[in-house]
């Protein structure tokens, strides 16, 4: 089958074009596309199906998905289901635009968490309207060298973002991070993060279902959102390790703003 790999901010994505909804796509199938070695290679998949061909009944946080077009089935690496990736988003947009399947330089996507619009910039990133994100209280993460204390955030998936006010890149993110099971009953993506001059956060993140990736979009917003008082606006730079993106937060929710970009196309037996 065909197959495309794009990126946002290094977070890498193979890219599977179903528009009719026929690919039984497996657990199994997943790992192996998103293998570095045995596979293509990616962080997660990002199926592209007609939302009216979905098989399945949307949830009820999805509802507001039925109105859209096209649909980001996205999977992480382990084969497993998240409700939403900021990064993904932007690369699914991108690769709507590049495949001919939008004109427009502003529609919207179906994700599990509802209808995200997106807005093509005029010096070529895309932003996200990513909607509500909501602070749930505190909890702590065992990383292998630390223990940190963070904020669960709600940006569709769950997150727990730490400030760690020293460096990021001292921090051990090689090994599962141990966390609270009745504040995370299906895990979470966990971000540490420090402030490193007047509105700009540097971050790194350990995926749930994938491990720690060059850079994350709901956790980037998830970090934006923790640095930030409750009930304040704010705009926050945030640096991964794969670049950077702006998230923009007010009382509507959050939006961010970042690069995209398709990088291969090919065939695929894999599947
Ligand atoms: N990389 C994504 C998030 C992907 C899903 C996440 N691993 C989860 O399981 O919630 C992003 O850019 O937001």
């Amino acid at each position: 089958m065909r197959f495309a790999k794009g990126h946002g901010t290094e977070n890498d994505f193979v890219i599977l074009p179903d528009p009719d909804g026929g690919l039984g796509l497996t657990e199994a199938d997943v790992r192996l596309l998103c293998d570095r070695r045995a596979g293509i290679g990616g962080d997660g998949i990002l199926r592209v199906v007609r939302t009216r061909a979905l098989g399945e009944a949307l949830a009820p946080s999805a509802r507001t998905a039925e109105r859209t077009e096209w649909f980001m089935d996205y999977r992480n690496a382990d084969g497993g289901v998240a409700e939403m990736c900021g990064n993904g988003v932007r690369v699914f947009a991108r690769y709507l635009l590049h495949a001919g399947l939008v004109g427009a330089d502003r529609f919207e996507v179906g994700t599990r968490d509802g209808a995200k619009e997106v807005t093509v910039e005029a010096d070529g990133d895309i932003t996200v309207d990513m909607g509500r994100v909501e602070r749930l209280g505190s909890s702590s993460a065992k990383l292998a060298d630390r223990t940190v204390d963070g904020v669960r955030i709600s940006v569709g998936n769950p997150h727990l973002a730490c400030e760690i006010s020293v460096p990021v890149a001292g921090v051990d993110l090689r090994t599962l991070p141990v966390l609270d099971p009745e504040a995370f009953p299906a895990g979470a993506n966990v971000e540490v993060y420090n402030e490193v001059g007047p509105g700009v956060l540097e971050m790194r993140v350990y995926e749930r279902g994938a491990g720690e990736t060059r850079s994350c979009g709901t956790g980037i917003v998830a970090a934006a959102a923790a640095a930030t008082p409750p009930g304040e606006g704010a705009t926050w730079r945030v640096r991964v390790p794969g670049g950077e993106c702006t998230v923009f937060l007010d009382a509507d929710g959050a939006r961010l703003r970042g690069p995209a970009a398709i990088v291969a196309e090919g065939e695929t037996s894999l599947v």
